[in-house]
């Protein structure tokens, strides 16, 4: 089922949480909303649930065409777990599970077989059958957390919205739940949007992040995409690592108003001596070296402006450069972003050098 929703404002107060935000999600997708606190994901997301209303008219939800704009939570067919799963802590697993289908009016409730039958798919789907006769208490995060998810699948909702599902879980525990979510979705293939500030997850798991800055959508794309080609600053920022530089200095050629440059740790090559000259490469300091981890990491700093900046390279390639702290070396970058008026124009310099003027 396809989500869309269009021109949605919504204020507190003189608070402006979402401001004229229209986004389409495709069926069967999985869906990330990105940004930082207070973005306004929770609010796109609980405006969709029907939890919460946008401003009188300002913009429409439609799910699979429906205009569902007026219509409450119980109406709308979605499933949805909140960071903070409130599961009943008197009610076993499979109690919490059933719950869904044992509060339905009676002449919509399935048998007591049925529910038995389908309580014990879910669980199955969300690996916990041997569990079902547990009580929260008796369960990891982890293990809530996927309780959490078969309650909201038992109604068989036609959308799943999470709200930082493994929000209040520990790192490890995360990561594992993270690529358990994107396999259960290549399963179940439900569309489902999910909020997070957490851009590895988003990078990870998602067909498509939805990047949320200031009540705004800022970009939508392929997770490579808004990687690869961030549409502002906010997003090449907000998105991975990034070293930003003076481009005015001694970096030239540069369109006209564009005074950052923006350039990702793993495109600055660095080279020594002999290897640097005929190339256009931009004079540094080496300042402190980290090798530990699986890439190694060198921090410089740019004898024309004294900028500090990081390049991640392989373990291989930072053994073969053999640096030393407080030598001088040069570096390569091999792909930077510029943004004239803080938005993207083709001032993309993939593959070439920058030219030291
Ligand atoms: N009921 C409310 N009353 C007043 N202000 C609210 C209310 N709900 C949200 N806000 C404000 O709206 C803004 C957006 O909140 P929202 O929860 O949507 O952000 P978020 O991107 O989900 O952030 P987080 O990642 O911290 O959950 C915040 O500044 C928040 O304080």
């Amino acid at each position: 089922m396809s989500i869309e929703v269009t021109h949605l404002r919504k204020t507190f107060g003189a608070y402006t949480a979402l401001d004229d935000v229209s986004l389409s999600v495709k069926p069967g997708q999985l869906t990330a909303l990105l940004g930082p606190s207070g973005s306004g994901k929770t609010t796109l997301l609980r405006i969709i649930a029907g939890l919460e209303f946008a401003d009188p008219g300002s913009g429409a939800v439609c799910l699979d065409g429906q205009d569902v704009t007026a219509l409450g939570p119980g109406e709308r067919g979605i499933g949805f777990v909140f960071q903070h799963y409130a599961l009943f802590r008197h009610l076993t697993v499979f109690e919490n599970v059933a719950f869904g289908l044992s509060v339905r009016p009676r002449r919509e409730r399935p048998s007591r077989a049925e529910v038995r039958d389908r309580v014990q798919r879910l669980l199955q789907l969300v690996q916990l059958d041997g569990l079902a006769q547990r009580l929260p208490t008796q369960l990891s995060g982890g293990q809530r957390q996927r309780v959490a998810l078969a309650r909201a699948l038992a109604i068989e909702p036609k959308v799943l919205l999470l709200d930082e599902p493994f929000g209040a879980l520990d790192a490890k525990v995360r990561k594992e739940l993270r690529r358990w979510l994107r396999q259960f979705h290549e399963e179940v293939n439900l569309t489902t949007l999910f909020v997070t500030h957490d851009q590895e997850e988003a990078l990870e798991i998602a067909d498509e992040v939805v990047v949320m800055n200031n009540a705004r959508i800022e970009q939508v794309g392929a997770p490579q995409t808004v990687y690869d080609q961030p549409a502002s600053p906010f997003v090449i920022e907000f998105l991975g690592n990034v070293n930003r530089l003076a481009a005015g200095v001694s970096v030239g050629p540069r369109p006209a108003g564009a005074d950052t440059l923006y350039v990702r740790p793993h495109d600055v090559d660095i080279r020594r001596g002999a290897d640097a000259a005929g190339t256009h490469a931009l004079p540094v300091k080496v300042l402190h070296i980290f090798a530990a981890g699986s890439t190694g990491r060198v921090v410089l700093r740019r004898l024309d402006t004294g900028e500090a900046f990081e390049a991640e390279l392989s373990r291989g390639r930072l053994a073969e450069l053999d640096l030393r702290a407080g030598e001088a070396a040069w570096v390569v970058f091999r792909h930077v972003r510029l943004f004239p008026d803080g938005r993207y124009t083709e001032a993309d310099l993939r593959g070439s050098e920058i030219a030291v003027s």
